[in-house]
């Protein structure tokens, strides 16, 4: 295990180029800073078009009619398209990720404020803005479903009326465990302790907005896609499928990508509204959404009711953990998660705990919201399954007394139960738990801030601590069972390195600002010696690069990553064979050592991988049945997912007199196994964390009972800046994954993932003197005030 504190100032030092792994500044940096990117918006093609899309007012009514006559005759305007119109090409629904339909523009009814219902193409964006107000749609107001609760009764309005036969608002049911076995252990626990836990509705909110540039060459029939999608090769199977367009002739581009965090992982209408305009103009057409767009309309994460219980011994041994979850899906389930799992990853509910029995029992609903879960950093519901875990053993240890660090150590896992199937099935592949925990105690002064904290309370000041510890299930995944609509979730990878010794890695794998540019050069690097300057990484161009899955569930570095490294051993055998033939001597006869092979005890004979790229293509002869050229392809499929893990501690006080919560220390551990690059693991968790800020204390998409969205710009939807996080401090150990090639597991969600339980439990702790047990997020000073006074406010 290594450790801690280590502050290397790389910021002032820019010699610090590992050939490898390590840290290194970013290679895509140099270009942000210079305002040099280029993202969709930034696209300019000759003769393009402007798309903008009209959009419902109300949570759910029907279409009476749409006159579109004046916009057409607006000044600038090319096209008017509504729903009627996609109808008759087949086009006004479209598949979702997880096997539901969403209309691309409404036709029979509007189930969401904010819907698209119809779009204007323009000679440019405000004549296209301008004549949307033109269009005048008639509306039959009905009333909409806003609480999940509401949906299943049975006077309650119907929302899907679109489907056959469907007479009410259910989605989908889904468990997992055992439930006769958990009802048992529960039947025989000393202690059992239950808690209802909201967690609300929140928006990924990247700083890039969604977009796409569409260009339709009639003369060769292809297609050219400029979008912010962090699937790419995905996408374009889909747009196949949907528009029936043949694949080779769709090229889906993602240039820079303005921040993803699961928004920009489904297929939304705008997209295949930009592609039929184009189609139907004749010339490209761009459609950019705007904030508010992009709040009301795309990607909500969450929105889960959930009821935990836990059972335990006296002296506090986990037994059981047992829940019930109501899920909002909105009006069309647009969640992104593999086929076989409705809930995501909600199956790990069961934590870092070595328990008897689990059981889980979910119900999902439609209402008239967006539509969504979207796996905002969380590797498909697994934010939602820890926050529930965190919190429900935060509730044992009061109910027992017992401190809750203790308690987490009582009940972890043990380092030689690996690899371990949880009780919901789930294989965690490797984990060494508690030095984590205690390297985590002792960067807070654990023991320090507890006496701290019964000297404040003295006071009557409200100081919290508040623990979470979290393994999450990342890297999906195997393709015996896992898919996205039917397509395997193994990852393709090609390297080539040319006579010069540089070097070109071509990734299925998208970056939305993780510094893949950066860290996939260092692992290939690492393998071939060839130093990550001289590696340019391909990425987001189906055109150009081999098929695979693309970037969310932290699957880029479990999945792409391992593939990375394995074409680069792939060229290495190559390497080291006609090396063989350079030196005279056997392959068995050869070291490798970062960069060159030489003979062995004799090290002074070697040759480098720059000298073998140029004989590989040079003249000469090459071994025998060596074909010239040095490079390699692969598809990467995962034997497992990786099961990073972290313990964090956040300290908060809370003003007694207005309720503000201050965050005033989180110290992060984690372990993602090998760490390709710290500088860039640290930023990834610096992001999280404060994600987790957001949401504990500050985010909520909230409606009204019309449905009316009341977070729709970000003067409503608060997100945090630096005012509202502390001073990170972070920490690592190094838990290998056993499966993946060079050992490392993904990190980019583990910070959202395990921070915002951290901090609820630090709320709930400071404060207990008012015997709060819970209270829900966002814990806003409104809430927090109420929960003083003992006035839980109603669930959202
Ligand atoms: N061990 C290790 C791991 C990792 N790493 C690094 O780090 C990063 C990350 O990784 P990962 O974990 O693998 O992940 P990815 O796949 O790449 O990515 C994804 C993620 O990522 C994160 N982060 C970020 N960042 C930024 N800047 N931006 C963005 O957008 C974002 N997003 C978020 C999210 S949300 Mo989802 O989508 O919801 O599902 S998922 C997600 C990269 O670079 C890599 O390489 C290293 O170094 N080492
Ligand atoms: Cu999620």
């Amino acid at each position: 295990m290594t450790t801690v504190h280590e502050r290397v100032d790389t910021f002032h030092d820019n010699d610090q180029k590992p050939v490898g792994h390590g840290r290194m500044l970013r290679k895509e940096d140099p270009r942000f800073v210079r305002g040099r990117g280029r993202y969709v918006d930034d696209i300019q093609l000759p003769g393009m078009l402007h798309l903008a899309i009209l959009r419902a007012p109300v949570a759910h009514a029907r279409i009476v009619g749409i006159d579109t006559s004046a916009a057409e005759a607006s000044p600038g305007v090319k096209a008017v398209v509504t729903g009627a119109m996609l109808a008759q090409q087949g086009l006004a629904w479209m598949p979702t990720l997880s096997n539901d339909v969403q209309a691309v523009l409404a036709t029979d009814k509007v189930r969401f404020q904010g819907q698209e219902v119809a779009f204007v193409v323009a000679e440019d964006r405000y004549a296209a803005r301008d004549a949307l107000e033109l269009i005048d749609v008639e509306y039959d107001i009905l009333d909409p479903v806003i609480d999940a609760r509401r949906a299943l009764e049975p006077d309650a309005p119907l929302i899907r009326d679109d489907l056959e036969g469907k007479a009410n608002n259910h989605c989908f049911d889904w468990e997992t465990g055992d439930e006769a076995a958990t009802a048992a252990v529960f039947a025989r626990a000393d202690v059992v302790v239950s808690q209802d836990l909201v967690y609300p509705r929140v928006h990924p909110a990247p700083l890039e907005t969604c977009g796409a540039v569409a260009d339709f060459d009639a003369v060769d029939g292809k297609l050219r896609l400029w979008s912010t999608t962090q699937a790419p090769h995905a996408h374009r199977t889909l747009y196949a499928i949907v528009a029936g367009i043949p694949e080779h002739k769709i090229q889906v581009i993602s240039p820079d990508i303005g921040g993803g965090f699961g928004n920009k992982v489904p297929i939304y209408p705008g997209y295949v509204c930009a592609i039929v305009a184009s189609i139907v103009t004749g010339k490209p057409v761009k459609w950019m959404e705007d904030r508010s767009e992009n709040l009301i309309s795309t990607g909500f994460a969450r929105d889960y009711i959930m009821r935990g219980e836990i059972a335990a011994t006296r002296d506090g041994r986990i037994l059981a953990i047992r829940t019930n979850v109501l899920a909002d899906h909105g009006a069309f389930n647009g969640t992104a998660a593999p086929v076989k799992y409705p809930a995501g990853f909600f199956g790990v509910f069961t934590g870092s705990y070595d328990i008897e029995a689990a059981y889980c029992k979910m119900t999902a609903v439609y209402t008239n919201k967006a539509p969504g879960g979207v796996a905002y950093a969380c590797s498909f519901r697994i934010t939602e399954a820890v926050y529930l875990v965190e919190r429900i053993v935060d509730c044992l240890a009061d109910e027992l007394g017992m401190d809750p660090a203790e308690l987490r150590l009582k009940n972890f896992i043990r380092p030689e139960q690996f690899p371990y199937t949880t009780k919901t099935g789930w294989v965690y592949d490797s984990g060494d738990y508690e030095p984590t925990m205690r390297l985590a105690m002792e960067m807070a002064g654990y023991a320090q801030l507890r006496r701290e904290q019964e000297e404040k309370r003295a006071r009557g000041e409200l100081m919290g601590i508040g623990i979470s510890f979290f393994t999450e299930a990342v890297g999906a995944g195997p393709r015996k069972d896992m898919d996205i609509l039917g397509l395997g979730m193994a990852d393709g990878c090609e390297l080539r390195v040319h006579p010069t010794g540089k070097a070109v890695v071509r990734l299925s794998v998208q970056s939305q600002g993780q510094g893949h540019e950066t860290t996939f050069a260092q692992i290939v690097a690492e393998e071939i010696g060839i130093p990550p300057a001289d590696i340019d990484v391909v990425h987001g161009d189906t055109d150009n690069t081999p098929f695979g899955l693309g970037t969310y569930g932290s699957r880029s570095t479990p999945v792409s990553g391992a593939a990375a490294a394995l074409v680069a051993r792939k060229v290495r055998d190559k390497a080291r064979i006609i090396a063989s033939g350079m030196l005279e001597v056997s392959v068995a006869d050869l070291d490798w050592e970062k960069g060159a092979f030489h003979v062995k005890g004799d090290p002074g004979k070697s040759v480098t991988i720059q000298d073998i790229a140029m004989r590989a293509h040079g003249a000469g002869e090459l071994p025998e049945g060596v074909e010239g050229g040095l490079e390699a392809q692969i598809c990467y499929n995962p034997s497992n997912l990786t099961y990073p893990h972290g313990a964090y501690i956040c300290v908060v006080d809370v003003d007694p007199g207005t309720a503000q919560v201050k965050v005033r220390r989180f110290i992060a551990v984690d372990d993602c196994g090998t760490r390709i690059n710290p500088m860039i693991i640290e930023g990834q968790v610096h992001g999280g964390l404060t994600d987790g800020v957001g949401m504990a204390l500050m985010e909520m998409i909230a409606f009204d009972e019309d449905g009316n969205c009341l977070g729709a710009s970000l003067m409503d939807y608060l997100i945090p800046t630096a005012l509202e996080v502390p001073d990170w401090e972070t920490g690592f150990t190094v838990t290998p994954s056993p499966h993946h090639p060079i050992g490392a597991k993904g990190v980019g969600e583990s910070a959202t993932v395990g921070s915002p339980p951290a901090i609820v439990n630090a709320v709930v702790d400071a404060l207990k003197p008012f015997g709060v047990r819970h209270a829900d997020m966002p814990l806003t000073p409104s809430r927090v005030w109420d929960a003083m006074r003992g006035q839980a406010r109603p669930p959202v």
